[in-house]
């Protein structure tokens, strides 16, 4: 199979789907790799690294989608992407569709088949996104402590306080892999924190994990509104696996937080749990001011530290790739349900139900849809 990696072109993205290993992988198992000229750089892997690993650097984006049988990326295509799908591609990818109506109707409309990161499931866990899940759960309260300082627009406080002085209070709102990793850094700093989740078994574990440091809580409407009103620093974690995010964080509730208090938004690629979270930012521009409050939506949080979060994301998707080229992508999904499920789009139909739900579409399995293009 013909393996292409194109440079990312989102803001601030200097992630790349491939490590010079990888190609090596590829290439010892009779394939070729495509990739665009500096595609790596951003993450420390320069076109040098890359053709003494085997792959071939094209100087056009158009090239290696026009001419790979797999693309591999990190983020979704963007608009001046589209123009190169076509009936017998396969994308490999974050694509966050239950937010990208538009992407999903190109991708329909070209019949591309779209696998997403985040719908890989094992065992009731997501292995392609919980690396990324990791870095942004750390990241967000590396950022949110910073954005608290008087001169980046926050209140003014320093989460751990000092002696003498209260510690700041955090509340994160979804206990998975983002929000256990923001417990870590933000109880690390000294904060106060509270994890709020809906899975008891789940706040159970976290309580094991962390013990009377954290304050665990039910999510319902009336815990929510009381922990954010009194959070200096709130972090919106819920993920529902291919649907959009649940609005649990009303306008009201944020307006009732203090001014200066900051609010990361980690769950905004599903569209955000802040209603006040109306808009993606970006790591040029991450922030805005709603009602007072300092909001940061970025949707591509690992992007701006490329060289961990390249490493560990191609960890972890290699081994899916190198499946779906060895036995190509019919019988690598029908030998494998947790690639089976990262099927979003296949065929020119939605393929994975809670994005079709989320999109107000019909949901059609997989086997069916390529089912009904045989016939
Ligand atoms: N902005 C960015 O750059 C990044 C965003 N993310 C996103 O962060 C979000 C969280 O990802 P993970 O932690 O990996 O997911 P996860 O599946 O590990 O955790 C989600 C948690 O939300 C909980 N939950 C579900 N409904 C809830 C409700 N009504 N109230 C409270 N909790 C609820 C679940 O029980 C689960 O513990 C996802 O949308 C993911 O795509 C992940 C990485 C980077
Ligand atoms: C999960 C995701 O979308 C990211 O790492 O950018």
């Amino acid at each position: 199979m013909l393996i292409g990696i194109p440079k990312e072109i989102k803001n601030n993205e200097n992630r790349v789907a491939l490590t010079p290993a990888g190609v090596v992988s590829f290439v010892k198992a009779g394939h070729q790799v495509i990739l665009e000229n500096q595609a790596g750089i951003g993450s420390g892997f320069t076109n040098e690294d890359y053709l003494q690993a085997g792959a071939q650097i094209l100087d056009r984006a158009a090239d290696v989608w026009s001419r790979a049988d797999l693309i591999m990326k990190v983020k979704e295509p963007v608009a001046s992407e589209y123009p190169f799908f076509r009936k017998d591609l396969i994308l490999f990818m974050y694509l966050h569709l239950a937010a990208e109506p538009e992407l999903t109707r190109a991708l329909k409309e070209q019949g591309v088949t779209a696998i997403a990161y985040e719908t890989v499931e094992l065992n009731r866990s997501l292995p392609l996104l919980t690396p990324m899940s990791e870095v942004a759960g750390r990241m967000s309260v590396q950022i949110g402590a910073q954005l608290l300082e008087k001169p980046h627009g926050g209140k003014g406080i320093l989460l751990g306080g000092v002696p003498g002085v209260k510690r700041g209070k955090v509340t994160i709102i979804g206990g998975g892999v983002v929000g256990t990793n923001a417990a870590k850094i933000a109880l690390g700093l000294g904060a106060d924190v509270t994890i709020i989740d809906s899975n008891a078994d789940r706040l159970r574990q976290l309580d094991d994990i962390f013990g009377a440091a954290l304050q665990t809580l039910m999510s319902n409407p009336f815990d929510i509104a009381a922990a954010v009103a009194e959070s200096d620093l709130a972090i919106g974690a819920v993920l529902i696996p291919g649907a959009k995010a649940p609005k649990l964080v009303s306008e009201d509730m944020v307006k009732a937080m203090k001014p200066g208090s900051v609010v990361i938004d980690v769950a905004i690629d599903q569209g955000g749990i802040f209603a006040t979270a109306d808009r993606i930012t970006t790591h040029d521009n991450p922030t805005y001011v709603k009602h007072g409050v300092v909001h940061y939506a970025v949707a591509n949080m690992p992007g701006a530290v490329p060289r961990t979060s390249t490493l560990a994301l191609t960890n972890v998707t290699l081994p899916y790739a190198l499946q779906i080229a060895n036995k190509g992508l019919r019988q690598a999904i029908q030998d494998n349900p947790s690639l089976r499920l990262g099927v979003n789009v296949a065929a020119g139909s939605i393929t994975y139900e809670a994005v079709a739900k989320a999109l107000g579409e019909e949901y059609v399995p997989v086997e069916q849809a390529f089912l009904a293009v045989r016939a």
